[in-house]
């Protein structure tokens, strides 16, 4: 298993009083899954997605990305494990400005002091399959919003990570652009890459393979596309959110 989420317990201790963001989540993602986690705002998402990116650490419980409990890495060796082990795609892009596109994607592998041809090289692997070559010498306040994500998309998948986090990643776009940016979460899956993604919105969850649930900081239910189209998917997951609320879940 490439992520395993065991226990996880997270409470906010701030100025005498005490929030339970998550009260206990397990679940695992296998390698080349695209895991979607639902939840309305509040339900402890962000919390989730920053634990398992170990921005942040849990109150109890454990994660453990590609065999490393992430509570255990020394601090000075953090940022090279992020930049090794996952890649990250946030809702508002976080791409530079003062940067061009080409050097905002090459950034992580600046970081790791990688070999320029090596560099080169993948950028013209991962150019043609987010449609940028067009777009390299620009820079993020020249370009559209979908063409910043997919920047920001190919500044992710740079260095190959195993895990692919991504938190709302269509929330500031319109829909034409976020089906673009979906469809290229799925293609990417397609290709191997391992997603796991935080979601309030139904489209984007309908593009995953597998739905967790998530309210008061429990998973309360989980759904599997298997053979369905999105659409398909898409009524499904429309539907148990309508049954379980109904049930008052
Ligand atoms: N740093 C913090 N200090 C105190 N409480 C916090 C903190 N961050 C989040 N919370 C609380 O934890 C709960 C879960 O918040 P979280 O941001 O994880 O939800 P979310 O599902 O990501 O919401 P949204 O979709 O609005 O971003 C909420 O009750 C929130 O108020």
């Amino acid at each position: 298993m490439l992520l395993d989420v065991k226990n996880v317990k997270k409470v906010y201790k701030t100025r005498g009083t005490q929030t339970t963001a998550l009260q206990q989540i397990d679940f695992g993602v296998n390698e080349g899954e695209f895991v979607a986690i639902m939840g309305e705002s509040g339900s402890g998402k962000s919390t989730l997605l920053n634990i398992i990116a170990t921005f942040d650490q849990p109150s109890q419980g454990t994660v453990h990305l590609n065999g490393t409990n992430t509570a255990k890495i020394k601090k000075n060796k953090i940022a090279q494990f992020r930049r090794e082990q996952l890649g990250f795609v946030f809702q508002d892009f976080n791409v530079l400005d003062t940067f061009s596109n080409k050097d905002n994607i090459l950034l992580p592998m600046v970081l790791s002091n990688a070999d320029i041809k090596e560099m080169e090289r993948r950028l013209q692997e991962i150019a043609p399959i987010l449609g940028i070559q067009n777009l390299l010498e620009k820079y993020p306040y020249e370009i559209s919003g979908g063409q910043r994500q997919r920047v920001a998309i190919a500044r992710a998948i740079i260095t190959n990570p195993p895990l692919l986090l991504a938190d709302e990643p269509t929330g500031a776009l319109d829909s034409k652009s976020s089906e673009q940016i979906l469809g290229l979460f799925k293609e990417l899956n397609r290709l191997n890459k391992t997603i796991l993604m935080v979601t309030h919105s139904i489209q984007a969850a309908s593009y995953a393979s597998r739905v967790l649930f998530i309210k008061d900081g429990v998973v309360y239910h989980e759904l599997y596309r298997g053979e369905e189209s999105n659409q398909a998917f898409n009524e499904r997951i429309s539907q148990s959110l309508t049954m379980l609320a109904d049930r008052g879940v």
